[in-house]
């Protein structure tokens, strides 16, 4: 690794992102087919909220080189699709045992958690709250409040981002969704396909 000059980057709460960042990604709804439960009330979400940004991050990545490291803002309108919470489309990294950390700035989320053998977790995310993504687990952030959710992360910068784990499994075991009572609660997401064990070993062996 070459010598890099020090940064400094800051945290805008309110707007939810990083000033001082060197890149920005943006979703829209029509960007998140397939990932909910209910198509229909999924269509009429997309059609409500045509190209608006459902979530952005905005982070700061000096280098891709090992030992290096991304830091960043990302930021989650509230919003339910049918009863379920407004999501990011979730991932492991693609160097799958590096970690990751949260930082609740404001707003209420959830950290959705997947092993590759398909253990749940969930991780409730508030101000001040520091989330620890071990390395090897599937993640996916809910917003589960009524204003936006905006988090500081930071992980290693080789890590990189498989989408295709999520997508080949029919989406994440459990559903985030609305408990009736204002709250939130883990469902069973019932297109789940469990995977092989032999894949489940050979993400393990990495
Ligand atoms: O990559 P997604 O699953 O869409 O989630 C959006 C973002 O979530 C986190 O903030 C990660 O640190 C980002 O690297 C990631 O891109
Ligand atoms: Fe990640």
């Amino acid at each position: 690794m070459s010598m890099r000059e020090p940064g400094l980057c800051v945290v805008d709460v309110e707007k939810g992102e990083l000033r001082g960042a060197t890149n920005r990604y943006t979703k829209t709804m029509g960007d998140l087919a397939g990932l909910y439960e209910d198509e229909a009330a999924y269509q009429a979400v997309l059609a409500e909220l045509g190209d608006k940004v459902v979530y952005e991050v905005t982070d700061y990545k000096p280098s891709a080189d090992a030992g290096d490291m991304i830091i960043g803002v990302t930021r989650m309108i509230p919003g339910k699709v049918g009863r379920e919470y407004f999501l990011t489309r979730g991932h492991i990294h693609a160097n799958p045992n590096r970690p990751e950390m949260y930082y609740g700035e404001s707003g209420h989320g959830i950290m959705l958690l997947e092993s590759p053998a398909g253990e749940i977790r969930t991780v409730e995310i508030g101000p001040r709250s520091l989330c620890y993504v071990p390395p090897y687990w599937i993640h996916r952030s809910v917003n589960v409040g009524s204003t936006d959710l905006v988090m500081t992360f930071a992980y290693p910068a080789d890590s990189g981002q498989d989408y295709d784990i999520i997508a080949k499994a029919g989406g994440m075991r459990s559903r985030i969704v609305d408990d009736g009572k204002g709250g939130w609660t883990a469902v069973d997401n019932a297109g789940y396909r469990f995977r092989a064990k032999e894949l489940v070993d050979s993400i393990m062996a990495r």
